[in-house]
């Protein structure tokens, strides 16, 4: 079984300590969330995952071995896909044509591009879609593209950086049931996410960072009753008392009274938002955190 170990890492960019000895690990079968308000350091550690970064101290280990200096394209042959907060599709090939090229990838695993790729526009609901330019879709339906790409290489570790951004509440269900899935048949799944019911409802363990450090990891009941984790979402001022562990559901509209409201969900087709053609994530950047 797929399992990733981040030991001990530490990222500084000049006097800036993005990431502070942190210790993490996903494991296959799993949903495993890594939450924390904004410049936590969590894309940070992602692209450490990913080879993007080079760690300052730390190793990563995958299935035991050692990947921490490991090119980024050969740890994408060992199976780790992911995804970005700013979407990265090629934007003028249409969406079927952005899943081949990903699929093409994996050849030599004996797959026929065509039928994976048929197989995930399917599977992930992009028929109607598949001969649209990429550049041309709606923002929710570009990160599910982005995702049927990482799922063209058959990843034993999934990375998706704020992959519900631009879903509709209706399509950010759909997309919780297909995390489930994905981990049900033995892929470990990272995920980065500022959407709290989606991590809460699809997560089997998380992990809080709070300005680098790693702050808590558990269950979601246990993340929430985690007074560390209650204080970096209230403040410091706002923060309760330790108490004993609340019910889970009762957390979250306790936390909901404390802070502004979340940003609306991306409203699907109407929610597109692009800037020199790029598509952009549309996510959260306020600081609030649920
Ligand atoms: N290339 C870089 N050079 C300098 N500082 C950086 C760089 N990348 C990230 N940082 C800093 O490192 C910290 C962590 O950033 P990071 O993007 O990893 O946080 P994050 O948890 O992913 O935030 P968000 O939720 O807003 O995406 C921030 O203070 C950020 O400004």
């Amino acid at each position: 079984m797929t399992r990733l170990e981040v030991q001990d890492v530490t990222v500084r960019f000049g006097g800036v300590t993005a990431v502070n000895e942190a210790t993490i690990t996903a494991d296959g079968g799993q949903v495993t969330a890594l939450i924390g308000p904004n410049g936590a350091g969590k894309t940070t550690l992602f692209n450490v995952i990913t080879g993007l970064q080079k760690p300052t101290a730390g190793r990563v280990f995958l299935n035991g071995n050692d990947i921490t200096h490991t090119p980024t394209h050969r740890r994408a042959r060992h199976g780790i896909a992911r995804t970005f907060q700013r979407l990265e599709a090629f934007g003028s090939l249409t969406v079927e044509e952005n899943i081949r090229v990903a699929a093409d990838a994996i050849r030599s695993k004996n797959a026929k591009p065509a039928r994976v790729t048929r197989e995930l526009i399917g599977r992930i609901g992009l028929e109607r879609y598949a001969g649209t330019r990429a550049d041309a879709v709606p923002t929710g339906v570009a990160r599910l593209v982005e995702l049927a790409r990482a799922l063209a290489i058959d990843p034993a570790l999934l990375l998706l950086d704020e992959p519900s951004s631009g879903l509709s509440e209706a399509e950010t269900e759909t997309f919780g049931d297909l995390l489930r899935d994905l981990a049900a048949q033995g892929r470990a799944v990272l995920i980065v996410e500022h959407d709290m019911p989606l991590i809460m409802r699809v997560s089997d363990r998380i992990h809080v960072l709070d300005r680098g450090i790693l702050i808590a990891t558990g269950t979601p009941a246990e993340v929430q009753a985690d007074p560390l984790v209650r204080k970096a979402y209230l403040g410091e001022d706002e923060a309760p008392e330790a108490g004993p562990a609340p019910d889970a559901t009762l957390v979250m509209p306790a936390v909901d009274e404390e802070l502004p409201p979340p940003l609306p969900k991306g409203g699907g087709p109407e929610s597109v938002e692009r800037e020199n053609g790029v598509l952009e994530s549309g996510g959260p950047e306020s600081g609030s955190w649920f």
